[in-house]
């Protein structure tokens, strides 16, 4: 087993941002990470003691200037990649404040049928199930703050 299997997962907070219409946010790997260039669901690690909404409500503002107002606890999904163990918390998010920017130069683009790749190995499943509820309201539990 790799040192990164054995490794404690470091949790991650990710959001999907979902127009009315269905269509979702996806944002480009900045270069100087790993697996640059790849694309995934806006997001980040998890600080210390940090809850994991307010985590994802911090790096929106960070990476592209956007006040989440509340999201839907999805799906947790555990990926072992070399680099990293990452156990991944998404969120549906129909309400937020803004426009998104590039603030740290990466480039984003609203999704209807998914015409960027490569995505993020953990987030590839992921796209037949969010098909699945794209168009259909949640009963998930809803987080605000
Ligand atoms: N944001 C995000 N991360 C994902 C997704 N899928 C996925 O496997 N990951 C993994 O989750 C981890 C997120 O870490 P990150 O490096 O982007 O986090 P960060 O912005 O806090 O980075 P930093 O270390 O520069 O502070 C990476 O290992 C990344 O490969 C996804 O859809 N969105």
């Amino acid at each position: 087993m790799s040192d990164a299997a054995m490794a404690k997962p470091v949790d991650v907070a990710v959001g999907i941002l979902m127009r009315a219409n269905g269509d979702v946010l996806l944002g480009q790997r900045p270069e100087g990470k790993p697996y640059a260039g790849y694309w995934e669901f806006p997001g980040g690690k998890v600080e210390q003691g940090e809850d994991i909404f307010h985590a994802l409500q911090r790096e929106f503002v960070e990476e592209l200037g956007v006040r989440v107002l509340s999201g839907e606890a999805w799906c947790c999904v555990e990926h072992v990649y070399e680099h990293a163990h990452v156990r991944l918390y998404f969120y549906i998010c129909r309400e937020w404040e803004g426009e998104p920017q590039s603030l740290e130069g990466q480039a984003f683009a609203w999704q209807g049928a998914y015409s960027v790749a490569p995505l993020l190995p953990a987030t590839i499943p992921l796209l037949e199930w969010l098909d699945r509820v794209r168009f259909a309201p949640s009963q998930a539990a809803n987080f605000a703050g």
